[in-house]
């Protein structure tokens, strides 16, 4: 059921959690918001949890969290504690803003969360503020602390860099790995509706590699996992990691393993693929195991072996990534 028609095996979930957030990034969402699904519209516990039992007991062993923000649905650490005791999951991630993890975080660890990314753009107060749309670095800086002190290791820190805003502080954040056990993932801007995503703003991969290079002596690749996102690489006497994010100019679609289950129950075989079939629906007309299993496949063997390159995906219609979740 999750092998597609290029023999890859999909092996990670990435479930959104709710379409709503306690930030506002220009990069993800439109200033006015985004519409969002009615209440009886969006899948319960209940039914995340039914849908995510059907999925590992057919392969998959890693789940990430994520949203909108996940931090901020109610019941989220009721559902790590089911998600994590469904036998065969390996992996329990979040992918998160961090504004109020630090205070959740112990109970999220006590319901078996193994993983953490953090998304953080910027080390300046008034430009977290621009690009977020909202206060809240500190908040931020001491959810990456709360994480290490915790033991997660490495704890990921995703900054998505925009030509003019953030590639200043490329090597401010390289810094950080000196002395902290992160693994800071550079991303390279992707368009989303409503993102005004252009061109002119992505910094390539290759630009970034080069800023880190002529600042940093002893900067090594290292061996990837061939489902990665990120290109790895380490720098002599830091305990941290520093990772590229190249969906764009060098992008990792023959290795991929994700699938994705959105809020309102859709099901997207691909980040960029704009068709969508919804678990929710035959899910609550009372479908059964092997028929939604039917679905699921269906839609797997239709996925396209990789996106079509970022001019097109900027014409095309997709929805904004607060509704995907990345
Ligand atoms: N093109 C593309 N980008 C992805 C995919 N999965 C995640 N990303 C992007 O990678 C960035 C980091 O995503 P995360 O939510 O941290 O997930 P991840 O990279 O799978 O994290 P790990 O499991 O820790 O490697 C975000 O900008 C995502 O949108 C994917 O399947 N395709
Ligand atoms: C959509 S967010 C959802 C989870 C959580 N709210 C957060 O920000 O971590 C997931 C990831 O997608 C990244 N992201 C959002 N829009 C993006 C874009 N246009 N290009 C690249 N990455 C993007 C975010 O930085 C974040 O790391
Ligand atoms: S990237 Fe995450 S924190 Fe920022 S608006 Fe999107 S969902 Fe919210
Ligand atoms: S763009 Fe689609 S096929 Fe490529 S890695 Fe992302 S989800 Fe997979």
């Amino acid at each position: 059921m999750l092998i597609d028609s290029f023999g890859r095996l999909h092996t990670y979930l990435r479930i959104s959690l709710t379409e709503r957030c306690n930030l506002r990034c220009q990069y993800c969402m439109p200033a006015e918001g985004v519409e969002l699904t009615s209440k009886d519209h969006l899948l319960s516990t209940e039914e995340i949890i039914r849908l995510s039992s059907l999925f590992v007991g057919s392969g998959v062993d890693k789940i990430r969290l994520t949203g909108g923000e996940p931090t901020i649905r109610k019941d989220i650490e009721e559902i790590c504690l089911q998600l994590s005791n469904l036998k065969g999951l390996k992996t329990l991630a979040i992918t998160t803003n961090g504004i109020v993890l630090a205070k959740k975080l112990p109970k999220l660890k006590e319901s078996g969360l193994t993983s953490i990314n953090i998304s953080l753009d910027t080390l300046v107060p008034a430009k977290f503020e621009f690009m977020t749309r909202r206060k809240g670095l500190e908040k931020v800086m001491e959810s990456i602390d709360a994480a290490i002190q915790l033991g997660y290791n490495p704890v990921k820190v995703n900054c998505v860099v925009m030509r003019g805003l953030n590639d200043d502080e490329i090597c401010d954040f390289v810094e950080l790995t000196r002395e902290k056990p992160i693994n800071v993932r550079f991303i390279e801007f992707m368009p989303f509706d409503g993102n005004v995503w252009n061109v002119k703003k992505l910094v390539p991969y290759a630009e970034m590699l080069d800023k880190v290079m002529q600042r940093f002596g002893g900067v090594k690749r290292l061996k990837d996992h061939h489902t990665d996102t990120a290109k790895n690489f380490m720098i002599d006497g830091h305990c941290g990691t520093v990772s590229f994010i190249t969906s764009m100019t060098e992008h990792f679609c023959s290795g991929c393993n994700r699938l994705r289950l959105l809020a309102d129950g859709n099901f997207k075989v691909c980040l960029f693929g704009p068709s969508e079939v919804s678990l929710r629906d035959p899910l609550r007309s009372g479908v059964d195991d092997d028929g939604l299993k039917e679905i699921i496949g269906a839609a797997v063997k239709r996925k396209k072996a990789a996106h079509a390159g970022m001019f097109d995906l900027a014409k095309t219609t997709n929805r904004p990534m607060i509704h995907i979740g990345g």
